[in-house]
């Protein structure tokens, strides 16, 4: 193995699992979609992931960057690999989107900013799947359901942008290198292309959650009036008990609506 030192600060644990790799790239949906990973690393599972599919590889470390340029030679001659040395943010802030055509995201991501990846790439009109490493609690948030003690704004949000997502399964931390301490898992999401989020709809969910134990009416006072809440919550049959967890996304995603009405 290279000697390359792990860095923390970009979340380095560099997966090195074969049988892990294996399924990852068994879970790879069938479909002509381009492929963009987000962090190859020392290039593990850009090395599986190119024999199936072209793809765009994004990576902010010099170091690594150096690495993999003498690593895939080859597939990055024959066009197969194209290698991007960027923050992956900074990308999306300039571009919107991280391929001009549809694509699958496909990574271990780097866990300090993989929640905020996932709504990224929600955002990104041309990405369908993601199927990502992530810590196994935030793999529980994206999929929890009404009612789930983990159910919250990105729940909500991934039930409204999605046709399907589930924790396809778990990876201990001996499959990697540093091992990390959490346990980890494997996201899948397939977003609904025809679906596209309001981008204040995050806003107003991050409100209703703002004390996940209180009446979801209090939360509420916080950013709207309270004439218009009672309007909403009688129009919309809500029972003024309920907590935050206890509704479901179709009528969080009615009740924005009415508030947006509500305001002009
Ligand atoms: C968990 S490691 C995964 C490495 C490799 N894909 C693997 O599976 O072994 C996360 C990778 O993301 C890279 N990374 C961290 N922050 C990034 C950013 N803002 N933009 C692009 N890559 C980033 C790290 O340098 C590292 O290579």
């Amino acid at each position: 193995m290279e000697k390359v030192k792990a860095k923390k600060q970009y979340g380095q644990n560099f997966l090195k699992d074969t049988t892990i790799l294996d399924k990852i790239i068994q879970s790879m949906p069938n479909n002509n979609n381009y492929v963009v990973e987000i962090g190859p690393g020392l290039g593990d599972l850009t090395k599986n992931l190119v024999k199936y599919k072209d793809l765009t590889a994004y990576e902010v470390d010099t170091d690594l960057i150096g690495i993999l340029e003498s690593k895939f030679a080859i597939q990055i001659e024959e066009g197969k690999l194209k290698l991007i040395h960027t923050d992956v943010l900074e990308a999306w802030d300039k571009q919107k989107s991280l391929h001009d055509g549809r694509y699958d995201l496909i990574a271990n991501l780097p866990y300090y900013i993989a929640t905020n990846i996932i709504l990224r790439a929600f955002e990104d009109k041309n990405c369908e799947h993601i199927i990502v490493m992530v810590q196994k609690e935030v793999a529980e948030k994206f999929t929890a359901k009404v009612n789930d003690k983990e159910y919250s704004s990105l729940g909500i949000i991934t039930e409204l942008i999605s046709v399907d997502s589930k924790i396809l399964f778990d990876v201990p931390p001996e499959s990697f290198d540093p091992p990390p301490k959490i346990i980890s898992s494997i996201l899948y999401i397939k977003k609904d292309m025809d679906k596209y989020l309001d981008k204040d709809f995050n806003k107003f969910l991050k409100a209703c959650f703002v004390q996940p134990r209180k009446k979801l009416s209090k939360n509420l006072t916080s950013v709207i009036d309270k004439n218009l809440i009672s309007k909403i919550y009688e129009e919309l049959n809500i029972n003024d008990n309920v907590r935050p967890h206890e509704v479901s996304s179709s009528l969080y995603s009615q009740m924005y609506t009415k508030v947006k009405d509500g305001r002009n």
